[in-house]
């Protein structure tokens, strides 16, 4: 899909584009700050003049610490440990006195969507500079704390798009069948063979909510299923194949047999389908959610589906997950007809978590040594609060330098400017971090090369 599809309301990072650069990420010996970084390695990166200048505060690998969560895929951690850094992996998501514990020290964070990265957990993290997401969604993560603090935040924005809509019309079939409790019948060594109730979905009207990566991919594998497709989405975007875009959330949900939410947790989407919307289906329609748990009113969805009005649901996502494998799950969904419950799995195949595990790890590895997950050189790092002036008071500390390229973005009241400047000397390099870290609009201030 292009990216005018990534949501206006939850404008994050990606995994080639950092909401914000962080701090410097590793001090030198006995230092406890380190605004100017370097590998200890050689590496291709730098002139001879700027080599020069490693004498300064250069870094080893090796004191980069990194700290894995929630599992995250084996391709992340060798490529991680690959490059020296040292790495601990946990299987679960910590809670937050232990987060607040572990993250103390640690440079970079890789996390999915249990680990609540709170303010308070963020302001105990001394060392931090950047923030993984080895998933699609970000609202584990204090997005406007972490940018307050210089701290990048990067996400995988498709990796397993394509896994959700596939378990999605896997669900549409299943729901549409009662193949749930035809399941569990025969486990329990019931015979009944019964059609009522039970359709094909050719023909059948899907309603989409949030038409996104994974809402969009849906469109393409239900109409290729013979399905009539409708969404809903609060940005007009082109329909794929004969799908129609609706006007309002009211339209879909009275036309759609299915109705499924692809939307991001925002402060607009909590809560946004509860006994009203629930009400305003199709009598023997379904509900599919596997966006986020906070999306649906739970117990108005249970009402809906004990009471009949609803043919049944499929739900990936919860407002309280439990944090590891093994852990007991609690839910007002647990026995209401015809609904499948499945453990945050939407993403959860070997091709996503492989694919989210070296996107993610590579942008860490680039954002250590370059200030970007994109591919460039030597350059100035700076965040800084966005007021006017500023770009002209760089400008002058920079103007009896070389400036290759200059890059600036902004997000509310935080800015970040690149500049790539070369023939500096060591003195130099000292000099223009002095000057760009004293401004009175500095938050973070790093020079790599
Ligand atoms: N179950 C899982 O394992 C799993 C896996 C991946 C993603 N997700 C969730 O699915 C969400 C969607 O993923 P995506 O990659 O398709 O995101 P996306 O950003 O590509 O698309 C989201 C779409 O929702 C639209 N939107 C935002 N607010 C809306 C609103 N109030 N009403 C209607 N539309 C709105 C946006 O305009 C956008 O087109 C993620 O944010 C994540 O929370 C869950
Ligand atoms: O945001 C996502 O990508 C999904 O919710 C998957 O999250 P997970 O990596 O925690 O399974």
């Amino acid at each position: 899909m292009p990216s005018t599809n990534s949501t206006p309301v939850q404008s994050i990072a990606t995994a080639t584009n950092p909401i914000t650069a962080g701090p410097a990420l590793i001090p030198a010996e006995g230092s406890t700050a380190a605004p100017i970084m370097t590998r200890e390695r050689q590496g291709s990166v730098g002139s001879a003049a700027t080599k020069k200048a490693k004498v300064l505060k250069p870094f080893n690998t090796a004191n980069i610490k990194i700290l894995l969560l929630e599992n995250v895929n084996e391709t992340a951690v060798s490529a991680l440990r690959d490059q020296g850094y040292q790495v601990e992996t946990y299987a679960k998501a910590l809670g937050e006195d232990d987060l607040i514990d572990k993250i103390k020290d640690v440079h970079c964070i890789g996390i999915r969507s249990k680990t609540k990265l709170t303010k308070k957990v963020l302001d105990a993290a001394e060392k931090l500079g950047v923030i993984g997401c080895f998933c699609i969604g970000t609202n584990q993560v204090d997005l406007e704390h972490a940018a307050s603090k210089g701290i990048a935040v990067f996400n995988s924005p498709f990796s397993n798009s394509r896994s959700v809509a596939e378990l999605v019309i896997a669900e549409i079939v299943l729901l549409s069948r009662q193949l749930g409790d035809r399941n569990k019948e025969m486990h329990q060594g019931i015979w009944s063979k019964v059609s009522a109730n039970c359709y094909e979905i050719r023909g059948k009207t899907l309603g989409i909510v949030g038409y996104g990566h994974i809402g969009s991919q849906l469109s393409v594998l239900a109409e290729s299923m013979g399905m009539r497709v409708l969404f809903y989405d609060v940005v007009p975007l082109m329909p794929l194949g004969t799908s129609k875009q609706v006007h309002s959330l009211s339209d879909l949900l009275t036309e759609a047999d299915f109705v499924t939410l692809h939307v991001p947790e925002t402060e607009d989407t909590k809560n946004m389908i509860g006994e009203l919307e629930l009400n305003q289906m199709k009598q023997g329609s379904f509900l599919i959610n596997a966006s986020r748990g906070t999306i649906v009113q739970i117990p108005a969805l249970a009402k809906a589906l004990r009471s009949g009005h609803l043919g049944g649901a499929a739900v990936d996502v919860f407002p309280k997950e439990p944090a590891a494998n093994g852990k007991f799950f609690e839910s007002e969904l647990i026995g209401c007809p015809n609904t499948l419950l499945t453990p945050h799995i939407g993403g959860s195949t070997e091709e996503a978590q492989s694919m989210i595990g070296v996107e993610v790890s590579q942008a860490f590895i680039k954002f250590i040594y370059n200030g970007t997950s994109i591919e460039t050189s030597i350059r100035l790092c700076y965040t800084h609060a966005n007021v006017p002036g500023v770009l002209l008071r760089i400008t002058n500390i920079l103007a009896d330098h070389n400036v290759d390229k200059q890059f600036s973005d902004s997000k509310g009241k935080i800015a970040y400017l690149m500049a790539d400047i070369s023939d500096v000397t060591a003195e130099q390099i000292q000099d223009i971090y002095r000057r760009v870290s004293e401004t009175p609009t500095n938050i973070v201030t790093r020079v790599l090369y």
